[in-house]
């Protein structure tokens, strides 16, 4: 298997909201994410980043609905899985093994009144029941490690860790059980600057390291040129560009991706001193 073998393929998927006025959130997408890669998806609020996310998942709920299309998970087994046609446990069972996801405000989902290791070990319980209790704890004491949260910290609850920390938490369950893909949709939007980096710099690293694919929602596009391997802009629920980093900066062939590169006056600096050249980052611009 190869690196440019795709994981996941998207197939003219459509995703309408039946409102008083019907709103086609995504329209027609077709993508395709590659083994070990990170794909980054960039456009303005509302452009649908969220209802895509939320179709590769099956996780459309009323009045959204999908109106047409495919999504296809290649797996690793040789398998190619019809995602949308997955209902009941097979989906659940997809959804935390195959493609894990990392929402908007996830760290706001942990659960307030059970200590941080009992939510990852449920986890594991749930999909891994031939593990010990012994077990699992090495393994959630392993995943902490991973990013980078002490593992002293597993007894605690969820409002006694940092808000950087609970993301972290976050992303440590998303990996739980080796899934081939995780999606992640504006994971550090709502922390600072400094630890948003932090996170992201973990996330590049952890994908290095595990070979994960990765598809990473932002409207941040300074962050995405940092960390992706392709970029997809969207704008009005359709794909208007998809190119590797480096075409996106310097060889953009659509003028939505040149306003949006406008619009953020940093990238004025430097020029293109920190995009992502063959997976490593550039420490020293990549502040
Ligand atoms: N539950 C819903 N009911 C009706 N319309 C919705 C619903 N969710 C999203 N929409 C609409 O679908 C369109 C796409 O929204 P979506 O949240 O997918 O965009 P986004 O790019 O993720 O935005 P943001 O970056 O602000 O999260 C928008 O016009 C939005 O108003």
């Amino acid at each position: 298997m190869t690196a440019k073998e795709p994981v996941l393929t998207v197939d003219s998927l459509s995703v309408h909201y039946a409102t008083d006025r019907a709103v086609p959130a995504v329209e027609e997408v077709s993508l395709q994410i590659r083994r070990g890669e990170i794909l980054g998806l960039a456009g303005e609020s509302g452009c649908g980043k969220s209802t895509l996310a939320l179709g590769i998942n099956h996780l459309i709920r009323p009045p959204g609905y999908v109106s047409g299309g495919r999504v296809t998970f290649h797996d690793d087994s040789g398998e190619d899985i019809d995602v949308l046609g997955l209902s009941g446990r097979v989906l659940r069972t997809y959804r935390w093994n195959k493609v894990s996801t990392v929402f908007q405000g996830a760290m706001n989902s942990l659960n307030p009144v059970i200590p941080v290791f009992a939510q990852i070990s449920d986890v594991l319980k749930t999909h891994r029941p031939g593990m010990s209790r012994a077990q699992r704890r090495d393994r959630a004491q392993e995943l902490f490690e991973l990013v980078g949260v002490p593992p002293s910290r597993l007894r605690s609850y969820a409002h006694e860790l940092s808000g950087g920390m609970r993301q972290r938490v976050m992303i440590a369950m998303a990996l739980a059980l080796t899934p081939q893909l995780i999606i992640m949709d504006e994971p550090t939007t709502a922390l600072d600057v400094v630890v948003q980096r932090g996170i992201v710099r973990e996330v590049s690293r952890l994908q290095r390291e595990l070979d994960f694919a990765v598809l990473f929602i932002t409207h941040d596009l300074p962050l995405l040129l940092e960390i992706s391997d392709r970029i997809a802009i969207m704008r009005d629920g359709k794909i208007v560009e998809m190119a590797g980093v480096e075409d996106i900066y310097f060889a953009t062939r659509h003028p939505y991706t040149r306003q949006l590169l406008r619009s953020f006056p940093s990238l004025t600096g430097a020029r293109g001193d920190f995009i992502r050249h063959g997976g490593e980052l550039d420490e020293e611009t990549a502040v």
